[in-house]
């Protein structure tokens, strides 16, 4: 199953955790003792406490937490504008620390961890700039008289996250939230409810006023109370299509508005003009990063005719060499599925598709890793999210083809091209009907830039300027310098 012999030369790392409040140290990993629900700038255990839920982690199956779920909430507005920067300050003095917690937790690599905590300080330092420069327009109307429009909080927003990038979709979530004058309840997912803590203890340490970020735990009810709740302005929404819908229609019920982050399935298309060693380099980020749990993977992975055979067999090579392993060991790249649940799931689509294509190395007991060639267009594995690490393998011969075969989907996540071709790089992203398209490379996550769905993945975007717009409302003032021309 998985290599205990490594962990025990990671005390080191491990026992660096010791001092935190988060965590009390066992055998080479961490049991969270404390509660962790946040309210009002501390951890609390909610009054209306309904069951208690365990999490576990991936690598090993150990319990690292029990807690409650909460229902029943209330947050109050404080208009104050939190100190980000500070916080950015914060987390990086721990990151470390955090992304200790993240790997142990999410079972992803220590490695990739760290790259997740980097993206999230980026975004709280993104968002401290942009706050400052919040401005709305003034309109110049007949007589003298003018308008100015002024960005204005929507009030308490409510995040709900899935469990691959945690502490991640948590800071994405928030930083914008809060540089817009907000207050935040967030929900991460159940299976990893430990690293949210952190980063509501580091806006706490950071300045940022009681209240103003808080963390509710549970599940599927929780969610589902908090976007009903009448208090609620807004609900921003990462997870599954299926879950999204439901988020939509609760939010429908009280004309709330959402951003949903939703699922993939993406194209990735090799031109035979490419170059070869980055489109390799380029089709495994699209697919393995977090063991292949990543909403915006290039799953579809087209590759011009004439190149087929020289690219299958490199992407072999090169996933061969992957190190797999005790996510918390410094040279592995990739670690266990979230839960023994997924990995059964994951593995089902393997057999499936191992009955029609030529698939390569699999491994099972926790960790997976695969690609299959020679895939059709209508296979299972081709056609549906699997959220693991399956890289599906298609041929195809033109442009107008592939560019046909690569929306036929429901999604539209994300999508790359690779090709020398400058023009036609530009002609195919224009024509992919995707909310992200990379050009000769894959799953770069700038915070500069918007990230968001197209067709079923969702809408509204996080990240870059833009996201301003989803966590402010535009108020219009009118202003007379004249006298009242009335009709009357
Ligand atoms: N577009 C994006 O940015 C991302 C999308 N995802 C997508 O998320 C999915 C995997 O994440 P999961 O956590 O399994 O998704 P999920 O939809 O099962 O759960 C996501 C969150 O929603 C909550 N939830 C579940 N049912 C709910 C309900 N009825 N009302 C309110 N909240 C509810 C869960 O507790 C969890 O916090 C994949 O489809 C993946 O593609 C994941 C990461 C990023």
């Amino acid at each position: 199953m998985f290599l205990r012999a490594g962990r025990a030369a990671l005390s080191p790392l491990v026992r660096s955790l010791q001092p935190s409040p988060v965590a009390a140290m066992s055998t080479g990993t961490f049991v969270v003792s404390q509660p962790l629900n946040y309210r009002g700038g501390a951890r609390v255990e909610p009054a209306d406490a309904s069951g208690t839920e365990k999490a576990f982690e991936p690598a090993t199956g150990r319990v690292i937490a029990t807690f409650t779920s909460a229902f029943k909430y209330g947050v109050k507005l404080h208009g104050a504008l939190p100190n980000l920067l500070e916080g950015c300050r914060i987390i990086r003095d721990r990151e470390d620390e955090i992304a200790a917690v993240e790997c142990i937790n999410n079972g992803k690599s220590i490695f990739e961890a760290r790259l997740d905590i980097d993206t999230s300080w980026q975004c709280l330092e993104y968002y401290a700039g942009l706050a400052a420069s919040m401005a709305g327009e003034h309109i110049q109307l007949p007589g003298g008289s003018f308008g100015y429009t002024r960005r204005e909080p929507l009030g308490v927003c409510v995040g709900i996250g899935a469990w691959n990038y945690p502490f991640q979709i948590a800071s994405w979530k928030s930083a914008p939230a809060l540089a817009c004058g907000n207050a935040m309840v967030f929900k991460p997912s159940p299976f990893t409810p430990v690293s949210a803590l952190l980063l509501a203890e580091i806006y706490t340490e950071a300045g940022v006023p009681p209240g103003l970020f808080n963390v509710v735990q549970g599940g599927a009810a929780t969610g589902q109370f908090l976007c009903q709740h009448h208090d609620v302005a807004k609900v921003s929404f990462t997870g599954s299509v299926p879950t999204g819908m439901k988020i939509m229609e609760m939010s429908a019920k009280g004309i709330k508005p959402v951003t949903l982050e939703l699922g993939g399935k993406s194209p990735l298309i090799i031109f035979s003009d490419c170059d070869m060693n980055n489109a390799v380099k380029g089709a495994l980020m699209a697919n393995f990063l977090t063991q292949g749990q990543v909403c915006c993977n290039g799953t579809r992975v087209f590759v011009q005719k004439e190149i087929l055979d020289k690219f299958t067999e490199e992407v072999v090579k090169q996933t061969q060499r992957i190190k797999i392993g005790d996510p918390l060991l410094e040279d592995t790249r990739m670690g266990p599925l979230i839960n023994r649940p997924h990995l059964e799931r994951v593995l089902g689509f393997v057999k499936v598709a191992k009955d029609g294509a030529h698939c390569g190395p699999s491994y099972s007991g926790g960790f997976i890793l695969m690609f299959a060639a020679n895939c059709r267009d209508d296979m299972t594995c081709v056609k549906e999210e699997i959220f693991g690490p399956v890289m599906s393998i298609l041929s195809f011969d033109t442009e107008a083809e592939v560019l046909e075969r690569a929306n036929d989907t429901t999604f539209g996540l994300a999508a790359g091209v690779f090709t020398r071709d400058i023009q036609r790089a530009h002609r195919v992203v224009a024509e992919l009907q995707a909310g992200t398209c990379f050009i000769n490379n894959y799953n770069v996550s700038p915070v500069e830039l918007p990230f968001g769905g197209y067709k079923k993945s969702g809408f509204g975007r996080e990240n870059g300027r833009v996201t301003i717009e989803y966590y402010s409302q535009l108020k219009t003032v009118c202003v007379e310098m004249g006298d009242v021309e009335s009709a009357f």
